[in-house]
């Protein structure tokens, strides 16, 4: 079989990477064997402002226009839905917050994302006496359906592997790449925290930072907008909300932890009053990066063996932004961004 690309992993970076490919009638197959699961779940939050510090987020309007167009050619193209545009609701803990709040949404960069108006709590199962700040622009992508959707389509097409892609198996001869009965003109990684293994990639800087989230079914709630108060809450309909996330650093296991739902629930409790019960809980390690930008770029050997990876925290809108800076690069030859080229790090 001869193929333009193989792909390594089908996480948010793979898939956005071979919708680009899709895009330009290249032909290409794709391994996984699930052994990460940032992107199997995540909560699909898409927000354009670091809402700790009011400050937006890198290159946000080139990445949501970017992505957003993304997932609406998914959708066309096979008849899902995977993007809920529900807005997001900052909670104010105090009158300096909102102080705060306000003197962001006059600056040119935040002010089509933050809105000026102050919203008064009106839902008694809510704590929040110093109301919320709406931020524009904002929504969920259903990444389970995404993901299940373009296995789908893959394994129909007869271009997915569900195994373990074995390194030491790469034939790279004079440039050529050969693996089992496969013959590839190019190789793009986008294995998420399993570039440790990877023997071509594994000295990049990739940290990792475990998270964990919790479902929880709520009937008396009632919210159709994203909380965001210490901790995130996300309608996923059935009075049904995801709760999250924690953020580690020292752990990297996909197994979930009491610590981890006793911080959430400590955290959701000062969020909400009614009654709740914990149906799900899941963990998974984002692709963090020391410099919290993506690494994005080609081996310095093998010039046709490339990485696409550090989506961190945000994969939903920066994997279709640097997936489709990869491919202009790879075909066009367009230089990449020097921030997320891993030239940065050699
Ligand atoms: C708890 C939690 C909540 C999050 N919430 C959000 C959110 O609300 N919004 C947001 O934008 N981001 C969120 N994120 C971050 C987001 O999940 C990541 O940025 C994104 O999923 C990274 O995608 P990826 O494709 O690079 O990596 P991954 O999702 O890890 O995918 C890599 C894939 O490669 C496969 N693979 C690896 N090695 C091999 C191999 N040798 N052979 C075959 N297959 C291999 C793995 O099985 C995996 O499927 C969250 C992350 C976590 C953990």
């Amino acid at each position: 079989m001869q193929v333009d690309f193989i792909v390594i992993g089908s996480g948010i970076a793979g898939i956005s990477f071979c919708e680009q490919l899709r895009a330009y009638h290249k032909t290409f197959i794709v391994f996984d064997d699930h052994s990460q699961q940032s992107s199997t779940v995540a909560g699909g939050l898409y927000n354009p402002v670091v809402l700790k510090r009011f400050t937006p987020v890198w290159r946000s309007k080139e990445q949501l226009e970017i992505a957003l167009q993304m997932y609406q050619t998914f959708e066309r193209e096979f008849d899902v839905k995977v993007d809920y545009k529900v807005p997001v609701l900052r909670k104010f803990s105090s009158l300096e917050e909102q102080n705060d709040w306000f003197s962001a949404s006059d600056k040119p960069d935040l002010s089509e994302y933050l809105s000026v108006n102050l919203i008064k709590n009106t839902n008694k199962n809510i704590n929040a006496s110093f109301g919320f700040g709406e931020v524009f622009n904002t929504g969920r992508i259903d990444v389970k359906v995404l993901m299940d959707t373009y296995k789908k389509f893959l394994l129909k097409e007869s271009r997915f592997f569900e195994a373990k892609f074995k390194y030491d198996e790469l034939a790279v001869t004079n440039g050529d790449l050969k693996y089992g009965e496969i013959e590839a003109k190019n190789i793009v990684f986008t294995e998420g925290f399993g570039i440790h293994q990877n023997p071509f990639f594994k000295g990049l800087p990739l940290l990792g930072t475990k998270g964990e989230l919790l479902t929880i079914h709520a009937p008396d709630l009632k919210i159709d907008f994203v909380l965001k108060g210490p901790v995130f809450l996300i309608p996923i309909g059935h009075d049904n909300y995801i709760v999250g996330a924690t953020y580690h650093w020292e752990e990297r296991t996909h197994e979930i932890t009491l610590k981890a739902k006793d911080e959430l629930l400590t955290k959701l409790n000062t969020m909400i009053t009614c009654s709740f019960k914990v149906i799900d809980q899941v963990a998974g390690i984002r692709p963090t990066v020391k410099d919290r930008r993506p690494l994005v770029g080609k081996h310095p050997v093998h010039q046709n063996m490339f990485v696409l990876n550090g989506l961190g925290t945000r994969g939903v809108m920066i994997g279709p932004y640097v997936a489709k800076q990869l491919f202009n690069h790879i075909e066009f030859g367009i230089p990449l961004e020097a921030e997320i080229d891993i030239k940065r790090f050699q």
